[in-house]
């Protein structure tokens, strides 16, 4: 049953994103590291501006890294998405809105020469009912329904899914996990950033978790509570992300008392966070 161990599905070597802002650069991406091996349903959580879609961005060839290395399934994110090796759900992102929902599944199942996927495909992200509907009438829910249809269609080995539940009610939401199941159970792996921990506690194989752009814990459920001295996903969120502020503040005024012209850059890793809060793959 398990061929996880072979492959691996994602590596990101000591990626780094800087962006250039008006108030000096910003480092939404800093030093990752990760494996992922073909197979697992990793949730990847943070708060608002941990960096989760950046790093989506660049895996998926959206956006240059500023330094660092990522493969997928051995190949760069451009040659990935040449061969359709991954399949996406983003947040935002080119739907027309006097397009049909059929008319959008169509057009890209055809671009990607899966026109024999549209029924099963229909079938599995739920969207028989509003086949018809323009784009611009849908709700976030139903919208979202559409998006695991496309991210779907492809068949990439490689799922990255960016808060693909948002908008959806209970229903939808436990529907929609039945899927992913059903496509990990197919041997696809599956990342997803999401805010709902309970999405992460019951679904996924393994936790990463974020903030301002650091990845501070990597494990089972299991393992971030023992990390943490936890009981819940939720406290161990708090604990680990509370615990990372609070350090990244006291370096930022460790680095405002410096001498004046020295040189002020001071590089936060993950590794200079305190050590319950800090284990990579
Ligand atoms: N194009 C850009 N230019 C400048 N800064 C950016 C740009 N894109 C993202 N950022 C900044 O990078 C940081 C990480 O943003 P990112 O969207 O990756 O966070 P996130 O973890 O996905 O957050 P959310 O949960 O709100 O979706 C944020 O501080 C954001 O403001």
């Amino acid at each position: 049953m398990n061929t996880k161990a072979e492959t691996l599905a994602l590596e990101m070597r000591d990626v780094t994103k800087v962006f250039p802002t008006k108030n000096g650069p910003l480092t939404a991406v800093n030093h990752l590291n990760l494996e992922v091996p073909a197979g697992q349903k990793v949730a990847l959580l943070g708060s608002n501006g941990a960096g989760k879609s950046t790093s989506f961005e660049m895996i998926l060839d959206l956006l240059p890294m500023t330094s660092g290395q990522i493969r997928i399934f051995g190949q760069s994110p451009k040659q990935a998405q040449a061969q359709r090796l991954i399949g996406s759900l983003l947040q935002s992102g080119g739907l027309l809105p006097n397009w049909t929902v059929k008319e959008t599944l169509t057009a890209l199942a055809a671009l990607t020469g899966n026109e024999s996927r549209v029924p099963d495909v229909t079938k599995a992200a739920g969207i028989e009912q509003f086949l018809s509907q323009r784009i611009r009438s849908c709700s976030g829910g139903q919208i979202q329904r559409l998006r695991l249809a496309l991210a779907l269609i492809n068949q990439g080995k490689l799922l990255i899914l960016d808060e693909p539940t948002a908008g959806m009610d209970p229903h939808a939401r436990r529907d929609f996990w039945q899927q992913i199941n059903n496509a990990n159970q197919d041997g696809r792996t599956v990342i997803y950033a999401t805010h709902f921990l309970d999405e992460a506690a019951h679904y996924a194989d393994r936790i990463l978790v974020m903030h301002r752009g650091l990845l501070l814990a990597d494990g089972t459920h299991q393992e971030l509570l023992s990390q943490t001295g936890t009981k819940t996903l939720e406290e161990a969120f708090f604990a680990l992300t509370d615990r990372a502020e609070e350090h990244l503040k006291n370096q930022a005024e460790k680095q405002l008392t410096e001498v004046e012209g020295e040189p002020a850059e001071t590089q936060t890793s993950a590794a200079s966070l305190p050590a319950e809060g800090t284990q990579n793959a």
